[in-house]
């Protein structure tokens, strides 16, 4: 286990184990249908890399860069675009692929921007849910775990940019923590 980490969660196989069956239940939904895939950057690139392989049905892919937290635990609440999709979602089958929801506000932000946008449909799949962070009424279709109150990293989730490569996802040691 690396140094900073004071407990693991959710393992490494596990965590593999339930995008297996994400991509199981997804590939039933989008029988005959070509959906778009929308990576939410950074933190969501390892689980779409994983799950986009498990997924049985064509797929296209794009990628939308995001940010809200910078270096901290607490959600600025300003949702700042820094890489916009390359095609049109307009007529298209929309999946949006998250690491987390905690706030909410960050998916919200972009289900109003896609919806403007005109997608045929949009839905959501998070490999992890933190629903004490809500502050706005959202959930995802598809959820891989549901995660206590507590500020994780690991498998894309970071702090401060580090830790996004541990294959598990854990709790940091407090004194890393700097706010
Ligand atoms: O539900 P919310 O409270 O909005 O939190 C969830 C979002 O916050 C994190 O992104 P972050 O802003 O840290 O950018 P990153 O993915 O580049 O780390 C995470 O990857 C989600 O996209
Ligand atoms: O618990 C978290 N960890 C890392 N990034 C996050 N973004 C929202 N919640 C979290
Ligand atoms: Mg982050």
């Amino acid at each position: 286990m690396q140094n900073d980490i004071q407990e693991i969660l959710i393992s490494e196989e596990e965590i593999q184990q339930r995008i297996r069956e994400l991509g199981a239940q997804l590939s039933t939904e989008y029988a005959g249908r070509t959906p778009l895939v929308i990576c939410v950057l950074k933190g969501a690139f390892i689980f779409m890399a994983d799950l986009v392989k498990v997924i049985t049905v064509p797929v296209e892919m794009d990628f939308m860069a995001v940010s809200s937290y910078g270096a901290s635990t607490k959600s600025s609440g300003v949702v700042k675009i820094i890489k916009d999709l390359d095609v049109p979602v307009d007529g298209r089958d929309v999946l949006i692929v998250e690491d987390i929801i905690d706030s909410g506000l960050t998916l919200s932000y972009l289900i109003e921007l896609l919806q403007g946008r005109n997608a045929s449909s949009i839905a959501v799949v998070t490999l992890f849910d933190k629903p004490a962070g809500r502050t706005v009424n959202l959930e995802a279709g598809y959820t891989g775990f549901v995660l206590p109150d507590e500020f994780v990293v690991g498998y894309g989730l970071d702090y401060a940019e580090r830790y996004r490569n541990l294959p598990y996802v854990g709790v940091l040691k407090p004194e890393i923590y700097s706010n």
